[in-house]
């Protein structure tokens, strides 16, 4: 094992550890499928990629129709008593724990307006998630009391929170920001639709502050950013700078596809040091990314050993809940940056 991992630190930018070797093996003993593989193994997909490449090497995998173990590879596994990875997902709730039992009509809904919405955008690493989990994103916001009159902000919204926000008819006010003007009209008509009042579109960068009007100026904020360090500052603390004070709640989802536990690390440093809020909730998985379309375009497409579309989905964000306390604060400076803000070492999907 250590001349794997050695191989391995000599490939990959991403840091490595004999756990991340032992997660792709527990994976590949589970499914030959490279999408499933990255999704068991928790590792970020390019490490992923290098660690399949260096056990090819070495003769400790296979790589054709899928990516199988051969003789050697068996016997390392045993050697090691590495054993296959069992995720035991809960069937009723998908793990998210929060039940769409009162949600029903509104998930039907949902499901008829966003029938043909705009398809995802890879300028704007756009990826939405499925409509059990956007209703999901409802439930749980409403369980926490962020959501019942109260005044809530959507930073990027390809998801369209914001319509089960107005279907929910849960909150006062709801303002969505976003850079796709395609999304901005979208929500703009199912507005009028809906005969819904309470609610401004409006296009933004987020990489500019956001107008003074919206400066501690909401009591619940969601968002879904790239993960980059520039995306979680310009996301997640643009999101806390707009929250009215003390005990306010933002939403975001953090993958470990494109975010290592040392990615993961800063980010939580951030979180706590920078921005001074409090981490209440890490939801496992809970949300689910439709494939996006334009897979063949990506960096993950690129490293990929074989070069098969996903079937099912296989990217998925883990729900962080923070809540602002005495002294928190957020983001309020420009940031001059291009593509950084949304690649980095660890991103392969942007
Ligand atoms: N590039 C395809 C996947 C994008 C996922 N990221 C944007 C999601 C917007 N709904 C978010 C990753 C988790 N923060």
């Amino acid at each position: 094992m250590e001349n794997i991992l050695e191989k391995v630190k000599a490939r990959s930018e991403i840091p490595v550890y004999e756990k991340s070797i032992e997660n792709v093996l527990s994976s590949i003993l589970t499914s030959e499928d490279f999408w499933k593989i990255v999704d068991l193994s928790e590792e970020p997909l390019p490490l992923v990629s290098d660690i399949i490449r260096v056990l090819e090497e070495e003769g400790i995998v296979s790589i054709d129709e899928g990516i199988k173990l051969t003789e050697k590879g068996n016997k390392l596994v045993k050697e090691y008593g590495i054993g296959k990875r069992e995720e035991s997902i809960c069937e009723c709730c998908e793990g998210r724990g929060v039940s769409l039992k009162n949600y029903q009509d509104i998930l039907e809904k949902f499901k008829e307006i966003v029938k043909n919405r705009p398809m995802p955008k890879h300028e704007y690493d756009q990826g939405f998630v499925t409509a059990e989990c956007t209703i999901s994103r409802i439930a749980l916001m409403n369980s926490r009391g962020d959501l019942f009159n109260k005044d809530v902000l959507v930073l990027g919204d390809d998801d369209l929170t914001s319509i089960a926000l107005m279907l929910s008819k849960l909150p006062k006010k709801i303002v969505v920001v976003d850079i796709d003007d395609r999304l901005i009209s979208f929500i703009k008509d199912v507005a009028k639709q809906l005969n819904y009042e309470n609610i401004e579109v409006i296009t933004l960068d987020l990489r500019k502050p956001l107008p003074d009007k919206y400066s501690k100026a909401f009591d619940t904020f969601i968002t879904d950013p790239p993960e980059t360090v520039y995306a979680i500052k310009t996301f997640i603390g643009r999101g806390i700078s707009a929250l009215k004070g003390e005990r306010r709640a933002g939403y975001f989802g953090i993958t470990r596809r494109e975010s290592s536990l040392d990615k993961w690390r800063e980010i939580q440093r951030t979180l706590i040091n920078e921005f001074n809020v409090v981490i209440t909730d890490i939801i496992r998985n809970f949300n689910h990314y439709v494939n996006w379309g334009y897979e063949e375009e990506t960096r993950a497409w690129d490293l990929s050993p074989i070069k098969k579309k996903p079937e099912d989905i296989w990217y998925k964000s883990y729900m962080f809940r923070i809540e602002t306390l005495k002294d928190s604060r957020g983001f309020e400076e420009e940031v001059e940056i291009g593509d950084e803000l949304y690649n980095d070492a660890e991103s392969s999907t942007t």
